[in-house]
């Protein structure tokens, strides 16, 4: 689903676009099932690095981020040759403590622009009370806003990164989504959220697309070609798991975490994610 001109200009005025319906609520319980199979099996809520990059171990992960009606307002907006760079799922369980502090993604991630676009994909339904995400409108144009690190064990984000600045809370906006729908928003828009009150779990697989032309500055890194090609190169080109956790996603993924990490976690003592 191309976006019109009026939603691409919406998209760069206020820094995000949402709802977005991309998938079939029948869709997006598959998908959810499919998660739910693996963690019944795991005995857990997928966690730690598994968490990151899950499209490169699971093919209905990978599936999920090639949806062609992502990718159609993704190319909107960033132009037809595009690499997924990152996934993650936020996950909050019913009645938990978990929240995401206010904060800008750009802060850690070493991309060399910020031409970068994140697909948040509703797998349950997410209304304001699940604690959906809150964006600060127009904050992309503040340019990047400095952090601290508080490393909160309640903070779903890498760092436990906050803003460094105030941020008016009336000024937030609620994006509260369907299943199945997603909200897009820039790399440099102030966003956080709030803890699930709900009675039900809010999963979310964000998805993170940049321009081939981008380049990473803080390590060597990896990204997967999702359309068109690539005619830079400067990222090593990542494979499409053939079957769910099968070695060679495995080894793929591994591979990818280590770059991941040395970028997002540089200057600290961690070597995978904490979270
Ligand atoms: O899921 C959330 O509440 C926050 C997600 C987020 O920070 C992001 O997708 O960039
Ligand atoms: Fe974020």
């Amino acid at each position: 689903m191309a976006l019109d001109q009026i939603a691409i200009d919406s998209f760069w005025r206020d820094g995000y676009l949402f709802p977005l319906r991309v998938m079939s609520r029948a869709d997006a319980a598959h998908y959810r099932h499919a998660l739910e199979a693996y963690e019944a099996q795991n005995g857990g809520p997928i966690a730690g690095n598994l968490r990151h990059k899950t499209h490169l171990l699971f093919t209905w992960a990978n599936e999920i981020a090639r949806t062609p009606a992502i990718l159609d307002a993704v190319e909107s907006i960033l132009g037809p040759d595009i690499l997924l760079w990152a996934s993650s799922f936020f996950i909050k369980e019913p009645g938990t403590t978990s929240y995401v502090s206010w904060h800008q993604d750009a802060t850690y991630w070493g991309l060399d622009g910020s031409d970068v676009v994140t697909a948040w994909v509703a797998l349950a339904d997410a209304p304001v009370e699940s604690g959906a995400m809150r964006f600060w409108p127009q904050s992309h144009t503040k340019s990047q806003i400095e952090h601290k690190d508080t490393f909160h064990d309640d903070n779903l984000l890498s760092r436990g990164q906050e803003i460094a600045v105030d941020v008016p809370e009336d000024e937030g906006v609620d994006v509260p989504l369907e299943a199945g729908e997603m909200s897009l928003h820039h790399v440099l828009l102030v966003h956080g959220s709030k803890p699930n009150r709900s009675a039900d779990r809010r999963i979310g697989f964000a998805l993170r697309y940049i321009p081939t032309r981008l380049a990473q500055l803080k390590s060597k890194d990896c990204a997967m070609l999702v359309r068109g090609r690539d005619a830079y190169g400067h990222f090593e080109h990542e494979p499409s798991p053939v079957a769910d956790l099968d070695p060679a996603a495995i080894a793929a993924h591994e591979h990818s975490m280590a770059a991941q990490v040395a970028a997002l976690y540089s200057g600290t003592d961690k070597t995978q994610f904490r979270a």
